[in-house]
């Protein structure tokens, strides 16, 4: 039987971080926001879709999603996030159900499925743990504008576009802190591989 972790956390909290340790460990890991860039691909229904909601000035000159420009929009409109995450919801259901299935059926001991909206869409209904990677709020505004080059105000307002942390880690099973560096990060997971023999 293959045991599926959930894993979520606020927009760079350190998901993909964790998940790697997953992935050094042994785990698959499947990685929903990849899988958002999958369903709109040039050729997709889901791009078709999109620029039908957002018009045509969404696609960059090579065809694809002007993905900065898009952010931008949804991110400062709830009302816009609604109707892009209406069109790739489920088309990123169905492929991460393709992806899962999958790995099931190659028996996989350990998934980790990575998924930022995992409480918002009810996927802990497909997991036999979920796990939300934690920080203090400073911090993660700190990564997100390091990482992605944002004002204070555009870092802000994608970490209000999302569900509270402390909402997040109260539905969780299992809470990681990632207020240290990566070797503390290494030492959580490594205790929750042990604790569940899957190391
Ligand atoms: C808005 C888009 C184009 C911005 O692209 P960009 O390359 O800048 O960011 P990227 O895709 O790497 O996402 C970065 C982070 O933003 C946050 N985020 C993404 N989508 C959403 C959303 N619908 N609601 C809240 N937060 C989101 C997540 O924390 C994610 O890890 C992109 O995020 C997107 O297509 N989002 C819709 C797809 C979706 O719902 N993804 C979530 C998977 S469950
Ligand atoms: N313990 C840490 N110490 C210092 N920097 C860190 C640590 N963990 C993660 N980071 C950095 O913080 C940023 C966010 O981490 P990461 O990309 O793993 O987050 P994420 O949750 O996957 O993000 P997103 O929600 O956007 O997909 C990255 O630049 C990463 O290198």
């Amino acid at each position: 039987m293959t045991y599926i972790l959930g894993l979520t956390g606020g927009i760079a909290s350190g998901k993909s971080t964790v998940a790697k340790i997953f992935a050094d460990n042994g785990a698959k890991v499947i990685d929903a926001d990849q899988v958002a860039r999958q369903v709109v691909q040039v050729g997709t229904v889901g791009i078709k879709k999109i620029q039908q909601t957002f018009g045509g000035q969404i696609l960059a000159a090579d065809g694809q999603i002007d993905r900065k420009r898009l952010g931008q929009i949804v991110f400062s409109d709830p009302l816009a996030l609604k109707k892009l995450t209406a069109i790739t919801g489920p088309l990123i259901r169905e492929e991460l159900h393709r992806q899962l299935a999958n790995l099931q059926h190659q028996q996989a001991k350990l998934v980790i499925l990575m998924i930022p909206l995992l409480f918002e869409a009810g996927y802990q209904k497909w997991c036999n743990e979920t796990m939300s990677v934690t920080l203090a709020p400073k911090k993660q505004l700190q990564r997100l504008q390091q990482r992605d080059q944002l004002s204070l105000v555009e870092a802000q307002a994608r970490i209000n576009a999302q569900m509270s942390a402390e909402k997040r880690n109260q539905l969780a099973n299992y809470v990681i802190s990632n207020d240290d560096g990566v070797g503390a990060l290494e030492k959580q997971v490594i205790k929750w591989l042990q604790e569940r023999n899957l190391r």
